[in-house]
């Protein structure tokens, strides 16, 4: 697997930092507030994983499942609910947990549906922001980790047809890992 790598962008150690940074200001903004973290499926689960245990004040967790990208690396434009929040939202300060805010169609879509459900505040926290690459340009993160570079990235959660998720790095792939 580690072959099909052609540079590392953010090393363990980096991501590993950036979390730990996140999650020290989210406990201060959070001290006196519902925190709900709502995790994205299934880019957003290592970061997810980290990032709840930096965070030190009371939080609920729960997740959503959505989809637009198959097994490309291009959107599709159309997201799709796979797997609904379990409980209800209202009264509730979210925060949308992302891996990554690319095109926008997957935040800017999950932002409206929570919005509808009358939360008490909902903010956006994603690891990484590809700016080069919005689409829709009024979604913007809240608490934001790296920007990077136009490139399909992998690792940290997440994947290239679904592989490569497990990686505890962020990398770009060989361009011949495209055409196997
Ligand atoms: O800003 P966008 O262009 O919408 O792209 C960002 C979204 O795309 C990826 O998810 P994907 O739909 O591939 O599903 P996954 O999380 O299961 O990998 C990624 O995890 C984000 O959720
Ligand atoms: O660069 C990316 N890598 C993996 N999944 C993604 N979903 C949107 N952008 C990306
Ligand atoms: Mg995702």
């Amino acid at each position: 697997m580690k072959d099909d790598i052609l540079k590392v962008l953010l090393t363990e150690e980096e991501l590993q930092a950036k979390v730990k940074e996140l999650g020290a200001q989210i406990t201060e903004d959070y001290q006196d507030k519902k925190l709900l973290l709502v995790s994205v499926l299934k880019g957003s689960v290592v970061f997810m994983a980290d990032l709840m245990r930096a965070i030190d004040t009371y939080c609920r967790i729960d997740f959503m499942n959505v989809s637009s990208y198959g097994s490309g690396t291009k959107t599709t434009g159309t997201v799709k609910i796979i797997k609904d929040l379990d409980i209800d939202i209202a009264g509730y300060d979210l925060l949308i947990v992302e891996d990554i805010l690319d095109s926008g169609k997957t935040l800017s879509y999950i932002k409206k549906i929570l919005m509808e459900r009358k939360p008490n505040s909902i903010k956006i926290c994603t690891l990484l922001d590809k700016p080069e690459r919005r689409q829709v340009p009024d979604i913007k993160a809240d608490y934001k980790g790296f920007i990077v570079p136009d490139e399909f990235v992998v690792g940290y959660g997440l994947d290239y047809a679904e592989t490569y998720r497990n990686l505890p790095y962020l990398g770009v792939l060989k361009p011949e890992v495209y055409s196997k």
